[in-house]
């Protein structure tokens, strides 16, 4: 998995109306924990809607290597068996995470507190991203890491044999911190805690109560507390995915800024901590409404609907929304150039330690189809063009980024000119039938035709 294939190179040309229903597939960052706590219960786990990416399918294999009985029963219906809070068996092999750090971040917790070794590596973007930040908390709980320089995979972690709890105030808002941790208290005696200063996503927290761990979470003038008693037995549970908002994002901004378009994306996942960007586009005058709002498998859903919108005018993004919608600021900055206006993206240092540094890799393919962009360490101001107003005619580098991918194939389907990327490969990470969706829609998205 650490390898990627040929490049593929893809274009993507102004089509006509985007209309029809986009079913995008299983929200990632559930997928990843459904599998993970689904191989720390007692028993069999069902989970249904499954993303099928490369991300997930690493977190799946990483499982069985684990000692887990992992099997997929349909298409995106799968079983599995668990060992039990601290039953991981040593694997034999080094587990490859491929593109996924919330793959390779959250197993490394989850395996921190047991009496085994593992060594981790991914392919070259992962293997750039940092480590130290989940390594440092892990050491705390008595395991120990030893990774290239800087803290970069491929990475041992030896686990604690005697894990103590810990009590950890993240140093930066994330989610695959939090959770890290959080796993890896699963197998130490006594409370951990964890305080986070800003909301991150709490799929984490919402799923270790769903399979019956002690867990609690309050509001502090400190942050939000989260406190979880250790050496629970898990119980297994049925688990209904939702429809991911972060791949949502894709036919909804597409939708906004290509004429005479009406696209309904159903089932999404509305969680709070996940739903930044849907807010910011209606701030910025977008016609997209939440039809059916209703809660599935303890997370809010709705059917949102996404209209052509020639009004949008561009906003400064509050940055305490940045951990909400961190993924989907690539695909906001493209609908930013469709705006009238300024945008601007502010608080958003984080961007830079993705699958690519999202802020350079934006500003730069962005800059490449004759869009004005700032940036800074931590900003990032995109100059809108007005609907029809962005020209197009460039490549932009996707740098092993499904993101990056995705936002240019989604400026070429309303720029005056094509715009293509260097490699679509990525998308299959965390959007597999990107394409076909897309062009079920009528978008025009070509492979290999620069
Ligand atoms: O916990 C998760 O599932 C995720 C957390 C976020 O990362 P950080 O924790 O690094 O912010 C996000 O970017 C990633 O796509 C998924
Ligand atoms: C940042 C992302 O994922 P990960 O950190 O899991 O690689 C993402 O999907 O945008």
């Amino acid at each position: 998995m650490s390898g990627h294939g040929d490049p593929i190179p893809m274009t993507s040309r102004k089509a006509g109306p985007l209309t029809g229903e986009a079913r995008v597939p299983g929200d990632k960052s559930i997928s990843h924990r459904a599998l993970i706590l689904g191989a720390l219960a007692v028993g069999e786990t069902r989970i249904t809607g499954l993303l099928e990416g490369e991300d997930v399918l690493g977190t799946a294999a990483a499982m069985r290597a684990f000692g887990a009985d992992v099997a997929r029963l349909g298409e995106g219906e799968w079983r599995v068996h668990g060992v039990g809070v601290g039953g991981f068996a040593e694997p034999e092999d080094v587990i490859d995470c491929g593109n996924a750090g919330t793959g390779v971040r959250l197993i490394m917790g989850a395996m921190a507190t047991s009496p085994i070794t593992a060594t981790f590596t991914g392919d070259a973007s992962l293997r750039a991203r940092p480590m130290a930040r989940i390594t440092d908390p892990l050491a705390l709980f008595g395991a120990q890491a030893v990774g290239r320089a800087g803290g970069r995979l491929p990475m041992t972690i030896v686990g604690a044999a005697e894990p103590v709890p810990v009590r950890y105030v993240t140093p930066v808002p994330s989610a695959q911190v939090k959770s890290a941790v959080l796993l890896a208290g699963l197998n130490a005696p006594g409370q951990t805690v964890v305080i986070e200063k800003e909301a991150t996503r709490d799929h984490t927290e919402r799923m270790l109560a769903g399979f019956g761990a002690e867990i609690g979470v309050e509001e502090t003038a400190e942050g939000r507390v989260i406190t979880l008693t250790g050496q629970p037995e898990l119980m297994p549970l049925s688990i209904a995915v939702p429809r991911d908002p972060s791949s949502a994002a894709f036919p909804v901004c597409a939708a906004l800024i290509v004429e005479g378009s009406d696209v309904l994306v159903p089932n999404i996942g509305l969680n709070p901590t996940r739903a930044g960007l849907f807010e910011t586009l209606r701030e910025m005058g977008a016609d997209l409404t939440y039809e059916n709002p209703r809660e599935e498998g303890g997370e809010p859903v709705a059917d949102l609907r996404a209209r052509y919108s020639p009004n949008m005018k561009g906003i400064r993004v509050p940055p305490e929304r940045a951990a909400s919608m961190i993924d989907e600021y690539p695909v906001l900055s493209v609908v930013a150039a469709f705006a009238e206006g300024k945008t601007e993206m502010v608080g958003v240092k984080e961007l830079r330690v993705k699958e690519s540094d999202r802020i350079d890799a934006m500003a730069r393919g962005l800059e490449a189809n004759g869009v004005t962009v700032e940036e800074g360490p931590d900003f990032m101001v995109v100059q809108g063009m007005g609907p029809g107003g962005v020209p197009g005619g460039g490549t932009a580098a996707a740098r092993l980024d499904h993101r990056i991918a995705m936002s240019f194939m989604v400026l070429g389907m309303a720029a005056q000119k094509a715009v293509s990327v260097d490699d679509g490969s990525p998308i299959a990470t965390s959007f597999p039938g990107f394409e076909p969706l897309m062009a079920g829609l009528g978008a025009r998205i070509e492979r290999a035709n620069r």
